[in-house]
């Protein structure tokens, strides 16, 4: 029998699954990892960690295989999307990462827009400038650090630099590279224009390639360090996004996924990159060759709940958190969350927002709150699935994975919110496995992606919207509409007090 790896660097932990023939996940293992917010808006990680745990997660996966190293044919990667990690001459890390949940950029942004214009930036990159966006860091750092700056010969994405340190080359592939905001997008080549119009050296973007593209083996040092044979064959892997659509089988039109991982996502595929949204949803390269998605974000999705439980059940597990939410009737008993702890992204590009609970009352008990968390992150991704009904998308049926395809009341709150079937595959392990299907699909086993999904991908389950609780849920979606005009001015007075 031969085995694929995928590898997904997400923000919590790196999650590696290794996978069969059949597509039967044999093995998998987590190793989580910390952020670093010093200061409100800020989120950097440690480049150094992300590879220590991600080699001692090699070791465990095969410490307890039963085969042959020899037996991988190949390993891939998904990564958390637009984190900037900037490299000096000898590809040393010159300073913690700068993650795609980092705000401090809005300056930058109008920098962008001062000096690219609007209209311009979205004919190149189809996207407006967003803190999150891996450009606006570059500038951040060029600002604000330039004595680091000017030692910087290199940027790359975070599981770009995995990989450099598996096989001792850099390289950035098309679907993280759309989320820097230096791509253009339909050609598919650095905007020299852009670079240009910044002051970036064009030299400081690596070469690209495609996502299922062969970029070398494992080197000798790497091999010993992970128990990997040298001769795995690496390819280069995607966004995380762009990885779950593929392990979801978002690979044709019409079809549509829900991803509840740190951040929210909702994704549609899209065959060409000439349809107009005028930026208010993503638009970028997917992982399968030559064609594209959007989606629409929400930043704080399963952080929201993260942040919840570490602060009221730091104890608990996230399934006896939520063991009582299902008793609490729809509405949380009149509670009302919105998940903008870290600010928004779609509908609402704002880094100043903050969260709130609106409505809090004496009777209201923790199992009010747990649930009312849960539907404010649900209700927030329906505002990207009403921006894509409104553009005419039909969306009946929606793929959900991530760590919130793990709860059974929230998957049915999502048919709810969402008025459409709810469908959970095997493996809610959407991205790691898109990253093992593009090692598949590159070591030959499939003579395409959609052939692969086919094979690999199995439904689980189903959950049909209630018809009496999607009536009860658009009432309280357009309360919940509501909040963020009316506590937007009150979140920017606070900014002041901010940490
Ligand atoms: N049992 C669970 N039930 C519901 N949500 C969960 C559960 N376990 C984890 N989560 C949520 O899933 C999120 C992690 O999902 P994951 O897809 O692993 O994220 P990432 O790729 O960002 O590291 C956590 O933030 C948490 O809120
Ligand atoms: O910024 C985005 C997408 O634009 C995020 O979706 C990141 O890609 C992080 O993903 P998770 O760690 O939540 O999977």
């Amino acid at each position: 029998m031969k085995y694929v790896i995928g590898v997904d660097l997400g923000t919590s932990a790196v999650k590696i699954l290794l996978v069969n023939q059949q597509g039967e996940v044999v093995h998998s293992v987590s190793k989580s990892y910390a952020l670093i917010q010093e200061k409100t808006g800020y989120s950097e990680q440690n480049p150094e960690d992300w590879v220590a745990q991600t080699t001692s997660g090699l070791l465990e996966l095969l410490s307890g295989f039963d085969g042959a190293a020899e037996d991988i044919e190949g390993i891939s990667f998904s990564g958390q999307m637009h984190g900037l990690v900037l490299l000096d001459e000898n590809n040393e890390v010159l300073r913690p990462a700068i993650l795609w949940n980092d705000t401090r950029t809005t300056a930058e942004c109008q920098q962008i827009y001062d000096a690219v214009g609007n209209e311009r930036l979205l004919e190149i990159t189809k996207n407006p400038a967003l803190e999150g966006f891996t450009l606006p860091k570059i500038l951040w750092v060029q600002k604000h650090e330039p004595e680091i700056f000017a030692k910087a010969k290199s940027f790359v994405l975070p599981k770009d630099y995995l990989r450099y340190r598996m096989t001792g080359k850099l390289e950035m592939e098309f679907s993280d590279a759309a989320g820097t905001l230096l791509l253009d997008i339909s050609k598919k080549q650095w905007s020299t224009e852009i670079c240009e119009l910044l002051n970036i050296d064009p030299n400081l973007c690596p070469p690209l390639v495609y996502s299922h593209d062969e970029v070398g083996t494992v080197t000798a040092e790497y091999a010993a360090a992970s128990g990997l044979a040298p001769a795995t064959r690496v390819f280069a892997g995607g966004a995380d996004n762009a990885c779950g659509a593929i392990g979801s089988g978002i690979l044709e039109d019409g079809k549509t996924l829900c991803s509840i991982g740190t951040s929210g996502v909702v994704l549609s595929y899209e065959a060409s990159s000439d349809k107009d949204f005028g930026g208010k949803v993503h638009y970028f390269n997917h992982s399968a060759p030559d064609v594209y998605y959007t989606m629409g974000v929400t930043l704080a999705a399963g952080y929201s709940l993260t942040w919840f439980k570490e602060t009221f059940a730091p104890d608990e597990s996230f399934d006896d958190l939520l063991a009582e939410v299902g008793t609490v009737p729809v509405g949380s008993n009149g509670l009302l969350f919105t998940p903008y702890l870290v600010g928004e992204r779609t509908p609402h590009a704002d880094a100043a927002i903050r969260a709130s609970f609106i409505g809090m009352d004496s009777s209201h008990r923790r199992k009010d709150f747990a649930r009312a968390v849960l539907e404010g992150i649900t209700f927030s991704l329906n505002e990207s699935i009403e921006i894509f009904r409104e553009s005419g998308k039909e969306i009946d049926t929606i793929v959900s994975i991530g760590g919130g395809a793990q709860n059974k009341d929230w998957l049915q709150m999502q048919a709810d919110i969402f008025n459409a079937k709810i469908v959970r595959l095997t493996s809610e392990q959407g991205p790691g496995m898109g990253a093992a299907m593009l090692a598949a699909y590159g070591s030959g086993w499939f003579a395409s992606l959609k052939e692969c999904a086919d094979a690999f991908l199995k439904e689980d389950a189903q959950y049909e919207p209630n018809p009496a609780n999607v009536e009860n849920y658009q009432k309280l979606f357009s309360i919940y509409q509501e909040v963020y005009g009316q506590t937007k001015a009150m979140n920017e007075k606070l900014l002041a007090f901010r940490k």
